[in-house]
């Protein structure tokens, strides 16, 4: 991955061009003043800046039209912009939420990048989930600490990110993808999203539909093209009770997984919903929404795992009533 990265598409908050005063600190949130050492103000060493940045962390650069740009901090490095070049050195140290000024003296606020962030700018193989829908994923899925996890297909890892830090260091993640070069861009992106890959991570290259049934799971995560060709494996690894939570794209996707799911009669009633994230502007008296939002992506499905020989009330119920 390279470590300088641009997605001007992203909205952030601005901060000013205009040069600053003097006498502003370091650590002061969209501060204006120009970077400066962090100086103990007693004799003997410096006390360590709480989340101060160190060499090799990722930090996310926002320039006053909002623009994030990514770099990985290395000593004596300089990040160069049309409005200037940065020295990593002025961040090594610094507390997160600095503003670094380039210099041309544009003021650059300085902060880790949220896993939103980092899903957004990493490189992709196939299309990645949004941070909308993975949050869906996550709350709605009921994925948690120290759960089993089952996923197909990596594609990016990006959902893949989001599984692994709800399952925590407790918990572990099985992902399957299909092709190699979708695979390697999985294992790179979590690789650099957590500082190195994840021992409780099992990335395989492969199909789902070859899981081993003995190696039960507590949640399973299906984003692929054809869903309900792997029920079979799922239903059989899904232990009773377990979640399945489905993202598929299209109308004609969503009906033949919905009734592969009833057909299978091992399932509760399907539950299908979709998300549209509709951000605000809330300024003074001027509260409106946005003009644009993140419509639709995919559409989600949720079901629980029957224990063996039991029928869903749901169902007995639609019979009555075909
Ligand atoms: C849309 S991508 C997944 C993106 C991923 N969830 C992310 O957030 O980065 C779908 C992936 O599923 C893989 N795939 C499709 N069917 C599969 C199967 N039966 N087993 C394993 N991987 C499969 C494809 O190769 C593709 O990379």
């Amino acid at each position: 991955m390279s470590a300088e990265q641009e997605h001007p598409q992203d909205a952030a908050p601005q901060i000013p061009v205009e040069a600053p005063p003097a006498a502003s600190a370091v650590g002061e949130v969209l501060a204006e003043a120009p970077l400066e050492p962090v100086v103990a103000e007693t004799a003997g060493p410096a006390e360590p800046v709480e989340g101060a940045f160190e060499v090799g962390d990722r930090v996310q650069l926002t320039d006053p039209k909002g623009r994030h740009h990514t770099v990985v901090l290395e000593p004596g490095k300089q990040f160069h912009t049309h409005r200037g070049a940065i020295s990593h050195d002025d961040l090594i140290g610094a507390p997160e939420g600095s503003v670094v000024h380039s210099t041309a003296n544009t003021g650059y606020l300085a902060l880790r990048p949220l896993l939103a962030d980092f899903v957004l700018s990493m490189p992709r193989g196939a299309q990645v989930i949004y941070p909308k829908d993975a949050a869906q994923i996550v709350g709605f899925g009921d994925v948690g600490p120290g759960m089993r996890v089952l996923e197909a297909g990596a594609g990016s890892g990006a959902l893949s990110c989001s599984l692994l830090r709800a399952v925590g260091s407790t918990g572990s993640l099985t992902s399957y993808e299909r092709r190699e070069d979708f695979a390697d861009v999985a294992r790179g992106n979590v690789g650099a999203f957590f500082g190195e890959v994840p021992a409780n991570w099992s990335l395989r290259l492969g199909d789902l539909a070859d899981h081993p049934a003995e190696e039960t799971v507590d949640r399973v995560v299906l984003d692929m093209l054809e869903p309900w060709a792997v029920l079979p494996t799922v239903a059989a690894a899904l232990r009773p009770g377990g979640v399945l939570i489905g993202y598929v794209a299209t109308t004609t996707q969503l009906s033949t997984y919905v009734e592969a799911l009833r057909a299978q009669g091992l399932w509760t009633e399907p539950y299908a919903w979709e998300t549209m994230l509709r951000p605000w502007h809330a300024e003074g008296l001027a509260v409106r929404p946005e003009h644009r939002m993140v419509a639709h992506t995919a559409f989600l499905v949720t079901a629980r795992r029957l224990a063996e020989g039991a029928v869903a009330p749901m169902r007995q119920r639609r019979k009555k009533l075909a």
